[in-house]
């Protein structure tokens, strides 16, 4: 049995290790590169942050598996098994980092039997240190978060991303969807641009819900145990349970605003983290 409470320190650790390296690189030249279209971006310092973490965390638990957005990219398989798995989003909010727009994290889950039981979540320009384990509550450097208690949407804020696809019939949707929401009314429409801080929003109760289309598990994966042991709820935009590799989440505050999220949403399906490479 994997000790959780040094599975949890070890990735606090290289959290904030990772976090000064962004910061750092901050200050530096970024240099960008596409990945699946002009607006996936990529740069030196994701990669690098992402190899940070996989070393430090392969000295320690030499037997664990991956799941790292960069490392996928280069071709690495996506999939979830029983084994212990880390679950690492290197810079969440890849665009927010080269513009320096002010919310970049650095997410790591850890799962065993497919089920998230830690999750760390570094907002590092806020130096907000975001932590839970299954059953044990979720806290920022060190207090304890809990959801908010609204639970009338019109009383809400909701925050959303438009992602990265632009092809028109999803962009129609995910315009759909907000639409709708916004004429409820709900009080505000926000996104920070990190699929990880705009759950650690629901998290801290100043965020009732986000939803998103065509995230990660990596975008998810430790973001989902913040919100859930604040107290929140997690589930598919159609209702459902949720899938960590169906790129499709909401994480309310509680039940109420997270089902009259579904009601407003457009669903539609991106292909799976876990689907085989489409081959050219
Ligand atoms: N295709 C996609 N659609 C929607 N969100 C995506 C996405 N790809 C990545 N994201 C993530 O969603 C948020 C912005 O939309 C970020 O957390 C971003 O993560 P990233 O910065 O690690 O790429
Ligand atoms: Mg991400
Ligand atoms: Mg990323």
């Amino acid at each position: 049995m994997a000790n959780l409470q040094s599975i949890m320190d070890h990735a606090v650790a290289v959290a904030r290790k990772a976090g000064e390296v962004v910061r750092e690189a901050l200050s530096d030249d970024r240099k960008v590169m596409m990945k699946s279209s002009a607006v996936d971006l990529v740069t030196q310092t994701d990669q690098k942050v992402e190899q940070l973490i996989i070393q430090s965390v392969k000295e320690k638990f030499p037997s664990h598996r991956f799941i790292g957005e960069e490392s996928v990219a280069a071709g690495e398989a996506c999939v979830l098994t029983d084994d212990p798995t880390w679950i690492i989003d290197p810079i969440d909010g890849t665009t927010n980092f080269v513009h320096a727009f002010p919310f970049v994290a650095i997410s790591i889950g850890f799962a065993m039997n497919k089920q998230v039981e830690v999750g760390v979540v570094y907002s590092c320009l806020e130096d907000k240190m975001f932590t839970a384990r299954r059953g044990k509550g979720a806290f920022c450097n060190g207090e304890p978060l809990a959801v908010s208690d609204q639970t009338d949407i019109q009383q809400s804020i909701i925050s959303t991303e438009f992602g990265a696809n632009r092809d028109p019939e999803a962009v129609d949707k995910i315009f759909c969807s907000l639409r709708n929401i916004l004429s409820l009314p709900v009080h505000g429409v926000r996104g920070a641009g990190t699929a990880a801080i705009n759950m650690c929003l629901v998290a801290s109760g100043c965020v009732e819900g986000y939803y998103e289309i065509g995230v990660h598990v990596w975008d998810i994966a430790a973001g989902s145990l913040v919100v859930s042991e604040a107290g929140g709820v997690l589930m598919d935009v159609d209702g459902g349970e949720l899938d960590l590799m169906s790129r499709r989440i909401i994480a309310a505050n509680n039940r109420s605003i997270a089902e009259r999220l579904v009601k407003e949403i457009t669903p539609f399906r991106p292909p799976r983290d876990d689907s085989p490479p489409q081959k050219l």
